[in-house]
């Protein structure tokens, strides 16, 4: 199954509750069906994906377009790594998506006239059943909002999307599926910008140091971050920083295993920064193209801990004044709003230069993602839709946004 099929089918819970929300707002206020379907169109919802730009290639793969921070160096290794491709065709809804649909409406009148002239010179089809429309008023614009806000959207940018969509439409008649892809298209424009895969240097080691809170996933996303580079010929070499807990090891033991990627571990309760530091010594002596560190997991108001995070940097800077090259936030989407307290604290204290969203499977709360490109406008490299080694992949804006609005 391609990764987007996947994205599609494990979204389910965020979409549903945005595709369902949309569903019942517009049914709820369109009680004239014959008018609705009687009145034409004003206009027609342009498609999610017509604004949207050329898709990036995948997270691990270099992108020349990004441009590096300041300190960083500059990058020459455009080598792309093979990631599924989107399939061309959408798959047909699962039955999981099927409840986010509106009721079929009763056939209108329009529904059953005869094709047009073009229409039958064209052969054209039948048109489609008309769907229940509803005006779009201050009071549907609440709703919306609510709706937004309630799929962990954030009210800033739950209000800034309403405004966008109602921005010249006000007093139109709009359906279900209109304003899903207005949602779509507003939500691709917002998350664009930020969907940028992990850029690749020609620096020898590039260091790639990955952070956030207990449980949110570092160290699945950098045994699946691993793997990739490993299949794109990359050579790569984790350092299991996180020292207080054997367990945490082991696991990262078993990711390396996995992807066939050496694992430096050092004995319990010893010093991350020094294994941080002898990880550089060994990276650089066998020639890894890179050094992925992973890190205990850190609550952003444990200061102990977050002094610890400063001393590693500083220390693999003595061998590299310009590492660490990346440093990857990773985010666990069920957080949902407390994911936007965890950016402002590690990109105080890590100088975070992008974002890795794991756990969108499972989680009604994937709208989380908007309201982060929308405030801080970082780059998201990669999504994680599961506990697979396969189950991580760039981030791709407009298939995103229609499958969290249930398109
Ligand atoms: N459903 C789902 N589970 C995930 C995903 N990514 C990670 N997990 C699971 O989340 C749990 C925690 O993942 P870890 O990689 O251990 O998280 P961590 O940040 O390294 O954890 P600490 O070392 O405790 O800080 C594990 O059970 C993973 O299998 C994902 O994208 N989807």
């Amino acid at each position: 199954m391609s990764f987007f099929s996947k994205l599609r089918e494990r979204l389910t819970k965020s979409s549903s509750k945005i595709g369902q929300g949309l569903d019942d707002l517009v049914g709820e206020g369109s009680p004239e069906p014959e008018a609705a379907a009687a009145q034409p169109d004003r206009e027609t919802a342009p498609s999610a994906g017509a604004t949207a730009p050329a898709p990036p290639a995948g997270p691990a793969s270099a992108s020349p377009a990004q441009s590096p921070a300041a300190e960083q160096p500059r990058r020459s290794d455009p080598a792309p790594i093979p990631m599924p491709v989107p399939d061309a065709a959408r798959p047909a809804p699962t039955p999981a998506q099927a409840p986010a649909q509106a009721p079929t409406p009763a056939p209108a009148p329009e529904a059953t006239k005869k094709p047009g002239l073009m229409g039958r010179i064209f052969g054209g089809a039948a048109p489609a059943p008309a769907e229940p429309k509803r005006e779009l008023d201050d009071a549907m614009l609440e709703e919306l909002e609510d709706t937004l806000v309630a799929a962990d959207m954030g009210v800033d940018t739950a209000l800034r999307v309403t405004a966008n969509i109602a921005e010249g439409r006000m007093g139109r008649r709009v359906s279900a599926s209109e304003l899903k892809t207005l949602l779509a298209t507003e939500i691709t424009r917002i998350m664009s910008p930020v969907a940028r895969p992990l850029p690749l240097y020609p620096k020898k080691p590039q260091v790639v140091l990955v952070v956030g809170v207990n449980g949110s996933g570092k160290t699945t996303t950098i045994g699946k971050l691993a793997s990739q580079f490993k299949a794109a010929g990359k050579n790569v070499v984790i350092a299991a920083g996180d020292t207080f807990r054997a367990a945490a090891v082991e696991q990262l033991q078993v990711w390396g295993q996995r992807a066939g990627v050496p694992v430096m571990t050092a004995p319990e309760g010893s010093d991350p920064a020094s294994l941080a530091f002898d990880a550089m010594t060994r990276a650089e002596a066998e020639g890894a193209d890179l050094l992925m560190i992973d890190t205990a997991g850190r609550l952003q108001n444990r200061a102990d801990l977050m002094e610890e995070l400063a001393k590693i940097v500083r220390v693999i800077r003595k061998k590299d004044p310009s590492a660490p090259h990346n440093t990857l936030l990773v985010l666990d989407a069920t957080t949902g709003q407390n994911a936007l307290s965890q950016v402002e604290t590690f990109r105080k204290l890590a100088d975070v230069s992008g974002l890795v969203m794991t756990k969108l499977d499972g989680t009604a709360r994937g709208g989380v993602l908007v309201a982060l490109a929308d405030k801080f406008g970082l780059p998201i490299h990669a999504i994680g839709v599961g506990e697979q080694i396969d189950d991580l992949d760039a981030f791709e804006p407009d298939e995103f946004a229609r499958a969290l609005v249930g398109l």
